[in-house]
C-alpha cells in the first residue's frame, strides 16, 4: 500500500485541525529530483557520513568532499565513497551538501564552495546558522535550502538502515529554480526523513528552535538535570551506583515510554505514588527561575549574541569550551556509569561508528 499523502495522514490521525505545521511524507515526494543530481556531500562526520551514505543506497551520485589529511578521508573511502577535496566536489557536483562543522563553513563557503558555484546549482545546510547570523551570504541564481534532521546523525543513519527515519525540517531561503522545495524533500527522502515526517519551516525557526532545544532542554538541561540529582544524592550520602541507575540509566526508560506515547504514557505506567511526586515536585525543580533563565537563553538565540559568543570563543582556540568539556569528562557519575554499562552487554555502546 502506497504511504498515505500529507493531507490523508493529518486526517487519518483527525489531528488536521490542531497542526499548523505543513508535514510531507514519502508520497508527497519524488525521488527522481535528487537521483538526477551530482550531489557533493561535504564533511563526513555525525551528520555527512549519514547523508552520504543513506544517498548512495538511494541511489544518489554521491562524492564526499574533504581537505587533504583529513582524519574522515579513509572511512569515508573504506566506505567505499568517493573522495575529492571539498572545491573539487563543489566543482563536480550540481548540489553541495555543507555537512562541516557549524564553525568551519564561513571558511569553508568563502575558499572552497563559493568559487565553484554555478548558477543553477543548489546548496543545502542541515542547520541554518551560518545564514541565519548572517556569516554565509550564497549568491543569486542558487537554490538555498536547509535538510534539518531532528536528531543525531548516527541514529539517522542507524534508522535508516533499519527502514525507519528521523523526521526532517525542510526550509527554503532562496528558491532560483523555482524547484527548491521539491528538491528539499527529495533530499529528505533519501536520507530517510519522509517516512518520519518532514516540515517545512524557515532558516530563522530551524536555527533558533534548534539552539533552544539543544542547550535548554535535549544536552543542556538534560545532562545539567541528571549532574544535579546524581550530585544530590550523592552528597547525601547514597552509593553513587544506585545513584547513577535512579537518574541516568532509568532516564533513558521513562524517555521511551515518553517518545512511545507522551507524558501522558509514562505517567500511565509509572506508579501513582510516582505521578503524585512527578506532578507536585516537578514544577519545584523546573520552576519559574529556570522559565525566566530559558527566556534569557532564547533571546540571546535570537538576537545574535550565542552565536557571536560562540564564533569567537572558537576563534580565539576555545578555552571555555575545551575547560568544560573536560570538567563534564571527570564528573564522578562518568567513571561509575562506565563501570557499570561494561557489566551490561546489551546497554555498553562505546563510540564504534566508522564515522
Ligand atoms: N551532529 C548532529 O547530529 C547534527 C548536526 N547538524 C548540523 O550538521 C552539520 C555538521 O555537523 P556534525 O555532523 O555534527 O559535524 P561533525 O563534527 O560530526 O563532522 C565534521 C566533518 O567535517 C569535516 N571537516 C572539518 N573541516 C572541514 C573542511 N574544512 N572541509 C570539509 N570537511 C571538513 C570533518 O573532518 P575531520 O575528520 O578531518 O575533522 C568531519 O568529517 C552542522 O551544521 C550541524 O549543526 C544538524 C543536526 C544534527
Ligand atoms: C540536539 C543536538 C543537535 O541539535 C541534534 C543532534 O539535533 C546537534 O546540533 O547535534
Ligand atoms: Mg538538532
Ligand atoms: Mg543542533
Amino acid at each position: 500500500m502506497a504511504a498515505p499523502s500529507a493531507a490523508e495522514h493529518t486526517a487519518e490521525k483527525g489531528i488536521r485541525e490542531h497542526m499548523a505545521a505543513t508535514i510531507y511524507y514519502e508520497a508527497d515526494t519524488d525521488l527522481c529530483i535528487v537521483q538526477g543530481r551530482k550531489v557533493a556531500v561535504i564533511g563526513y562526520g555525525s551528520q555527512g557520513h549519514a547523508h552520504a551514505l543513506s544517498l548512495r543506497d538511494s541511489g544518489v551520485d554521491v562524492r564526499v568532499g574533504l581537505p587533504e589529511g583529513s582524519k574522515s578521508r579513509a572511512k569515508a573511502e573504506e566506505a567505499g565513497l568517493r573522495v575529492l577535496t571539498p572545491a573539487a566536489a563543489v566543482a563536480e557536483a550540481d548540489l553541495v551538501s555543507v555537512q562541516a562543522p557549524d564553525t568551519v563553513q564561513r571558511t569553508l563557503y568563502r575558499d572552497d564552495i563559493e568559487p565553484h558555484l554555478r548558477p543553477g546549482d543548489a546548496l543545502l545546510f542541515s542547520h541554518g546558522f551560518n545564514v541565519r547570523y548572517g556569516y554565509i551570504t550564497p549568491p543569486e541564481g542558487v537554490d538555498v535550502l536547509l535538510v534539518a534532521p531532528k536528531g543525531p546523525g548516527h541514529l539517522v543513519r542507524r534508522q535508516f538502515t533499519e527502514g525507519n527515519g528521523v523526521p526532517c525540517l525542510v526550509a527554503v531561503e532562496a528558491d532560483a529554480s523555482g524547484g527548491a522545495l521539491a528538491l528539499g524533500l527529495s533530499y529528505a527522502a533519501a536520507i530517510g526523513g519522509a517516512r518520519a515526517g518532514v516540515l517545512e519551516t524557515t532558516f530563522a525557526e530551524e536555527t533558533e528552535t534548534d539552539l533552544f532545544g539543544e542547550q535548554a532542554v535535549l544536552c543542556g538541561g538534560t545532562s545539567a538535570l541528571i549532574q544535579a540529582g546524581f550530585d544530590t544524592l550523592v552528597s547525601a550520602g547514597y552509593q553513587p551506583e544506585i545513584a547513577y541507575f535512579e537518574v541516568l540509566h532509568e532516564l533513558k526508560l521513562i524517555v521511551d515510554l515518553i517518545y512511545e506515547g507522551g507524558i501522558a504514557r509514562q505517567r500511565y505506567s509509572c506508579s501513582d505514588t510516582a505521578e503524585y511526586g512527578d506532578l507536585t515536585r516537578g514544577p519545584r525543580v523546573v520552576g519559574e527561575a529556570t522559565r525566566a533563565e530559558m527566556r534569557k537563553i532564547l533571546t540571546e538565540i535570537q538576537d545574535g549574541t550565542f552565536a557571536k559568543e560562540w564564533i569567537a570563543e572558537d576563534e580565539s582556540g576555545r578555552p571555555a569550551f575545551l575547560r568544560l568539556r573536560a570538567e563534564g569528562k571527570a564528573h564522578g557519575i562518568e567513571a561509575v556509569g562506565e563501570r557499570l554499562r561494561g557489566l551490561m552487554s546489551w546497554v555498553d555502546r562505546p563510540i564504534t561508528e566508522t564515522a
